[in-house]
């Protein structure tokens, strides 16, 4: 066995998932972590918004999980994402390999370029692949209206085209062929609600490094980052023309995305409902992705309610636990939303 081959099995293969808000990471994700595959995973979630819903959104399963929701990967890279692997890598007995799901709003080449700049974490981690989830029923739109979208797709070493059910033949083959023409070198499979044997996904060994270094030559440079930053992110910020702020309750992102975080006591469905789906239908082209986590009054469970532009669905979770407190969060991301319109009518379908 030669030296090499000794490091390459010493590294813990990681998996980066990326993919547009809503295109389908988490759902993805969940099978990793519920199904049978022989292999325990630790799984690092990004989360854009203010109030941790992602974690709770995840079936609950013995793999570990680690949030990071300080904003948008790219300003964390060096830091936490760095800092999460060292700790992780204290215990690497523990599990065999690593998720790491970015933001849907970020680009993955920091996510990536982490993997091969900082010695230490070079050392105990290798990327795998870039797994990028698309949303064949919204993907077209995105790419128009967002450069991640478009970053997130050439990036990717697997490509699951998603959402199959909600689109027709033919446009299925249009984004296909678009996507195709975006990255012709990625494995390609049609998926719904990411139904796909994980060995496809999982542990491929197919992260290329030269295909990236054609994208992007300055992949490896320390310092190069080509994505915009929050003024107080700590990052090198070498040739840098753009800044988006933070404004308390607001997160600015690239193009105007921002996040809002409601939260409320107990809801009463007779004012929640109505009042979502008037706001889905009205304001739904500019809600990118909303997702909440709610407490009906007199419902011994836990809502969850999800959705993507006017598309939105809702279940029971499970119990609400002795002691957990019975709040309602709901966070949208979207442009141009009314910010105080929404805050207002969201606390009158509080329960009285
Ligand atoms: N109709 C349909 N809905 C899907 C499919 N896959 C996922 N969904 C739904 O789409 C919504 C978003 O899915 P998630 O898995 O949460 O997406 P995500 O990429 O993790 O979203 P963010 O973390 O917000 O970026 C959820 O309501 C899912 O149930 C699919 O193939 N078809």
């Amino acid at each position: 066995m030669t030296a090499t081959e000794t490091t390459d099995r010493a590294q813990i293969p990681v998996t980066v998932l990326t993919g547009y808000l809503g295109a389908g990471k988490t759902t993805l994700l969940n099978r990793i972590l519920t199904e049978n595959h022989g292999q325990r995973y630790a799984v690092i979630v990004n989360e854009f918004g203010e109030v941790g819903i992602d974690n709770d959104l995840l079936v609950e399963s013995d793999e570990e999980i680690f949030e990071m929701n300080n904003g948008c990967i790219c300003c964390t890279v060096r830091g936490d994402l760095i800092r999460t692997v060292q700790n992780l890598m204290k215990r690497r007995g523990a599990f065999d390999a690593i998720v790491v799901e970015t933001t849907g709003v970020a680009d993955p080449a920091p996510v990536a370029q982490t993997f091969f700049m900082d010695d230490d974490v070079r050392k105990a981690a290798k990327l795998d692949a870039v797994v990028t989830v698309v949303d064949a029923r919204h993907v077209l739109q995105r790419l128009e209206d967002t450069a991640e979208a478009e970053d997130q797709i050439a990036f990717a070493d697997v490509v699951l085209l998603n959402k199959t059910d909600l689109v027709g033949v033919e446009e299925l083959t249009a984004v296909e062929a678009r996507i195709r023409s975006i990255n012709p070198y990625a494995v390609l499979h049609r998926t719904e609600r990411c139904a796909i044997d994980l060995k496809a996904v999982l542990d491929r060994g197919a992260f290329d490094l030269d295909r990236i270094l054609s994208l992007d030559p300055h992949f490896l440079e320390h310092g190069h980052h080509a994505h915009e930053c929050s003024p107080d992110c700590d990052h090198d910020h070498h040739g840098h023309g753009h800044h988006h702020s933070h404004d308390g309750h607001a997160h600015d992102a690239p193009h105007s995305v921002k996040s809002i975080s409601l939260t409320a006591g107990e809801l009463d469905p007779q004012m929640f409902f109505p009042w979502i789906n008037q706001v889905t239908q009205v304001q739904g082209p500019n809600i990118l992705r909303l997702k909440g986590i709610l407490a009906f009054k007199d419902d011994p469970q836990r809502y969850v309610i999800q959705g993507v532009h006017m598309i939105v669905e809702g279940d029971h979770q499970r119990d609400w636990k002795t002691g957990e407190e019975r709040v309602s969060r709901l966070v949208f991301i979207g442009r141009d939303l009314n910010w105080d319109v929404l805050k207002q009518s969201f606390a009158a379908c509080a329960a009285g």
